[in-house]
């Protein structure tokens, strides 16, 4: 899977995106990430890639012309064009279901904002999608870019090791984490529970389900919504 992405500081990628689990599936091949400068298109003399909002308002606002330019060269060899993704606080809040669609796709455009966001006509030309990481002010898109990217990479076969409980998408069964203890079995006086010590796998099981279940009914009751009518369905 190629994720192309369009940004002002493509050197946050170049390290972020080496290190760790999609720093490996870049080695063998499986992902890859690509930075694009967008400053390296301005035909501006002094490459400039935003200019003042017309109405007024404080802040910038990144012009068209280069964004649109630099879609336009990684893409003019495409017969198929890719999805492109603008990574706004206005799109769609990116959950474990839209990484799962989104990790079918074999190619990737994602367009990163920065000042106040981006001309309006950039979003009308090339973007087919709006995705946001989430409620807050941030100060660019290169972090939910990066988001985006490790929470569908990690959802591209081969990617993470099978034994990896996450790599099978079964594993995100809906429901928050159950508690999780490794040794030592005392610690401070504070104990981990005799069941997971009692080596009965079943009851294990079951004691962890129902941890599961009871957390998120408590922690998060949107998500135990979502669960209990898809697990309504099945029963
Ligand atoms: C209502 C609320 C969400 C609080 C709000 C209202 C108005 C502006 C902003 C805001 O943050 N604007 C600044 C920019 N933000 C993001 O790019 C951004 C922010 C959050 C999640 C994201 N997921 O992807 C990209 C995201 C846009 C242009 C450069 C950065 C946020």
């Amino acid at each position: 899977m190629k994720f192309d992405v369009l940004t002002l500081f493509p050197e946050l990628f170049n390290i972020v995106m080496r290190e760790s689990i999609i720093g490996r599936a870049q080695e063998n091949g499986i992902i890859k990430v690509n930075a694009i400068n967008i400053r390296d298109y301005s035909k501006d003399k002094h490459k400039k890639v935003d200019d003042y909002p017309f109405g007024g308002g404080t802040g910038m606002v990144m012009t068209c012309q280069p964004v649109i330019d630099a879609y336009n060269d990684i893409t003019k060899d495409m017969t198929v064009k890719p999805k492109v993704i603008y990574m706004s606080p206005q799109g769609r809040v990116l959950n474990q279901k839209i990484a799962k669609e989104l990790s079918t796709e074999e190619h990737l455009i994602l367009l990163c904002g920065h000042y106040e966001g981006i001309d309006e006509r950039i979003i009308e030309e090339i973007v087919d999608e709006e995705i946001s990481i989430g409620d807050y002010v941030l100060t660019g898109g290169e972090l939910p870019a990066m988001v985006l990217i490790d929470c569908v990479s990690r959802l591209v076969q081969g990617v993470l090791a099978s034994e990896n409980s996450y790599s099978e998408e079964s594993h995100f069964n809906g429901l928050l984490e159950y508690p999780q203890y490794t040794r030592p079995a005392d610690y401070n006086g504070k104990k981990v529970p005799d069941i997971l010590l009692s080596g009965h796998h079943a009851n294990i099981e079951k004691w962890r389900t129902q941890q599961s279940i009871e957390r998120t009914k408590q922690k998060r009751p949107d998500m135990y919504e979502v669960y209990e009518r898809t697990h309504k369905k099945n029963l």
